[in-house]
């Protein structure tokens, strides 16, 4: 058992406009506990919570200021975390802080640059880099990401939902058993057997979590998030496994909503949050104060999920973050403060052993046989049941493996059954016997003609052997063949459904067979477009494929007005910028994977070199009749130099290959969400534009489909007539020939103008009749006066 309080840790964001006149300071050397002074100003001193005083001291394991790396905080935070979870301990991470303090940041990382990477890629990272060293156990991960939001619990991770709104998500119950711990139905757990696959679900969540974020809280994360890794490990052979839990907490904000000064939704979020955060500190006080039997863990979903966390069987860390401006100061304490109590509680940690019943069962079958075994010959009393066909053949293989064996101190282990014992017996005298026979019967005649068969027969072997690899060979060009086909076909398939001029070129990755296991492994694994499973890369490029899908039913006039959207975007730069790193990336991966071949061929032709010049040396010897040359030969020892050399630099361009593709993994996960939150924007921004059209031009004919509407009696005049009066470079991509109207339908018109464009110009747009469509195209037409004028462009 491990007895810790709960780890606190404070960073500082950094300021929105540099050279901001500080309001804190940090002394590292207090006595090796660091404290952070926040100095209040002296307009702000007076008044505040009721006292003067003009600073505030608090103290933490360690407070990182606001140039401190993301790196610097796993290696400090989150690796000793991460190690205790490897030992087999629960751990809990936490964020702590106000809005836009920096909570996603710390845990998830930000959006842009892949060194932007947060605790849990970092995390993810680390556990299975040490899985993959540690061969002495067999491991097994789960991941589950839950979302609680307004005091409901929501499975961001389940396969069979496409969510467009936080309800659609798998609603989680919270369980409780008799022993009361927690359970949690309906959140989905999922295998990751590497790196990639974890976090494939991590950005499927947080992808999920994006699009079913409501329009009110997108300014701010209004939920909290739990992401957790379950890690299982057994030794092989035995029947204890130990499992462990890491929860990687990003909380909601902490202001408190007299200050936020907001109604409505946001209100009621807001009290939920902050009620779920109240109940958090009543949890805390409880825990910090001595003598209290009962800690109110059930008041609220966050703390019944956290209660392990809390005061219970769990490593736990917390992380406060503050965002140190004058404007911020009263939370910035009250954060503080929150930490200073969290660092009273004490947690018991143990290992979390069971025995696998499955196992033990069968290990207890074996026992109990050896046990009636022994009782039968203690007592006289052997079994008389006969032994099976299954146990005849395992005893008769077990001799012949025993006789095999060159070991003179090998010994027949067939335990203390009689009945095995004499078939051992049994079979050993015919075995003799046999032999015994064969011996006598052979003359020289017939031994001449036995050696003249085993001649023929090792013939006919060997020439079976050929066959055999023939047909191996044959198979493996088939397989290939039939590799490359379907690889064609995915790919063609892919490229038609991907965005124009964005095609990842992930599909040329460069890497090297490398040495062989490994690099059919990375080869195999870096082209996550071909994966054709739903369990990992495969799923995310599906997953988040299908949540970019929107634009394949797009209309030629949506997708021109979601390029302009697209290109006029704050997202863009980063998308711009990420395409420009993954490209170099690329190339560098390119040059890499040519640079790896060389050194392969090159450790071939020196591991050639010296084999011959080996075979020379001692050929020299055998035909000067001398031993082994008392010299070490000159140049082998340079030739033995030249592959060592040779090695490490093909290992180190190994492992910086196999960095890049991580990094552009990554990279391209960014981008992916990066496309599905301007989609989702977009969609939202459109529909806003068409609502506001029809608002004041309604498009739908009241008298349905196929009757003529009122406004029909204006001139006919095409749309593209409309935009071709606009004079600007992007009408260049409207159709030239107006579209006829289907035959039947009247040609609807709005009616009216759309505020932007000329009053003394009725419109009349030939529409289709099929409100969708035809709401598209009004869409479209405001969404573009409206685009230009942003632009400048707008013209009369
Ligand atoms: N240490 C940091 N270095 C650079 N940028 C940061 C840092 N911390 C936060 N940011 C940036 O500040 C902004 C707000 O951060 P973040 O979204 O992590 O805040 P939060 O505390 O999670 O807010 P919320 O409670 O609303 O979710 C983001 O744009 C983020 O990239």
């Amino acid at each position: 058992m491990v007895k810790q309080t709960i780890q606190i840790f404070a960073r500082v964001k950094p300021p929105a406009r540099k050279h901001q006149k500080g309001i804190y300071s940090i002394d590292e050397d207090e006595k090796l506990t660091p404290s952070l002074e926040i100095l209040l100003p002296r307009d702000l001193a007076d008044g505040f919570v009721n006292n003067k005083r003009e600073s505030y001291r608090f103290k933490f394991q360690r407070i990182f200021d606001h140039d401190a790396k993301q790196e610097i905080i796993f290696e400090s935070i989150a690796k000793p975390v991460a190690e205790s979870v490897l030992a087999g301990y629960n751990s809990t991470i936490f964020a702590y802080g106000q809005t836009g303090s920096g909570k996603t940041f710390t845990i998830t990382g930000g959006a842009e640059r892949y060194s932007d990477r947060g605790i849990i890629p970092r995390t993810l990272s680390y556990i299975f880099e040490q899985l993959r060293k540690d061969s002495s156990k067999i491991y097994t991960t789960h991941i589950s990401y839950l979302e609680i939001y307004n005091e409901c619990g929501y499975d961001l991770l389940d396969p069979r939902h496409e969510a467009s709104r936080l309800e659609d998500l798998p609603k989680v119950i919270i369980l409780e058993d008799p022993d009361q711990n927690i359970h949690l139905k309906n959140l989905s757990l999922h295998q990751a057997t590497t790196e990639e696959e974890a976090l494939n679900l991590l950005f499927l969540g947080d992808t999920n979590r994006m699009i079913a974020e409501t329009p009110m809280n997108q300014a701010s994360t209004r939920s909290h998030c739990i992401f957790t890794v379950h890690l299982s490990s057994k030794e092989p052979g035995s029947t204890t496994i130990r499992h462990a839990k890491l929860h990687l907490v990003d909380l909601a904000g902490s202001e408190r909503v007299a200050k936020s000064g907001v109604g409505g939704q946001l209100l009621t979020e807001a009290k939920y949050i902050n009620l779920s955060l109240h109940y958090l500190e009543q949890v805390i006080i409880a825990l910090s104060e001595k003598n209290r039997s009962h800690i109110p863990y059930r008041n609220s979903m966050m703390t019944s999920v956290l209660r392990d966390s809390l005061g219970g069987n769990c490593m736990t860390t917390m992380i406060a973050t503050l965002s140190l401006e004058k404007r911020n100061i009263e939370e910035s304490i009250s954060t503080c403060r929150f930490a200073q109590r969290v660092a009273l509680i004490k947690n018991e940690a143990v290992l979390n052993e069971e025995v696998d019943p499955r196992l033990m069962i069968i290990h207890l079958q074996k026992e109990v046989q050896e046990l009636k075994d022994q009782l039968a010959i203690v007592t006289g009393e052997p079994s008389t049941e006969a032994l099976t066909e299954e146990e005849l053949r395992q005893l008769e293989k077990l001799i012949t493996s025993f006789l095999e064996d060159q070991d003179p101190e090998s010994r027949l282990e067939v335990g203390a059954d009689m009945r095995k014992i004499h078939h051992c017996f049994h079979h050993l005298k015919k075995l003799l016997n046999d032999k015994t026979i064969l011996g006598k019967s052979t003359g020289p005649c017939e031994s001449g003609n036995q050696v003249q068969q085993e001649s023929f027969r090792e013939e006919e072997y060997r020439k079976l052997q050929d066959t055999l690899e023939q047909r191996d060979s044959e198979i493996y060009i088939l397989v290939n063949m039939l590799k490359k086909e379907k690889k064609k076909t995915q790919d063609a398939l892919h490229l038609s459904s991907m965005d124009r001029g964005e095609t990842r070129p992930s599909q040329g990755l460069p890497f090297p067979p490398g040495n062989p296991q490994e690099g059919q492994r990375m080869s195999l694994s870096s082209v996550p477009v071909q994966a054709q499973d739903l369990g990992t890369s495969g799923y995310r490029s599906h997953s988040l494929h299908r949540k970019t899908g929107m634009r394949e039913e797009m209309s030629l006039g949506r997708q021109e007005a979601f390029e302009i959207f697209k290109r006029d975007h704050a997202d863009s730069v980063t998308v711009d910028d990420n395409k420009q790193i993954l490209k170099q990336r690329f190339s560098e991966a390119k040059a890499l994977g040519e640079n790896i071949n060389e050194a392969r061929r090159k450790i071939g032709r020196l591991k050639d070199a010296i084999t011959q010049r080996h075979m020379q040396q001692v050929a020299l010897g055998i035909s000067e009749n001398t031993a082994a040359p008392l010299r070490p030969d000159r140049q082998e020892e340079q030739l033995r130099l030249q592959l060592e050399e040779e090695k490490r630099r093909y290992k180190t361009m190994f492992t910086r290959l196999k960095a890049l593709k991580v990094e552009i993994e990554h990279l391209q996960l960014l981008m992916d969400k990066t496309k599905v939150k301007l989609q989702k924007e977009f969609e939202a921004w459109w529909a806003a534009e068409a609502t506001n059209l029809q608002a004041y031009s309604p498009v739908v004919n009241p008298l349905g489909p196929g009757k003529p509407s009122p406004q029909t009696a204006e001139p006919q005049q095409d749309w593209s007539q409309l935009l071709a009066n606009r004079s600007d470079v992007n009408s260049r991509d409207i159709p030239p020939t107006p579209c006829p109207s289907p035959a039947g339908q009247e040609p609807l018109s709005p009616g009216a103008q759309p505020e932007s464009s000329t009053p003394e110009r009725p419109l009349s747009v030939p529409l289709t009749g099929d409100s969708q469509t035809d709401s598209d195209i009004l869409a479209f037409i405001r969404a573009r006066q409206s685009l230009l004028q942003k632009k400048g462009l707008g013209s009369n």
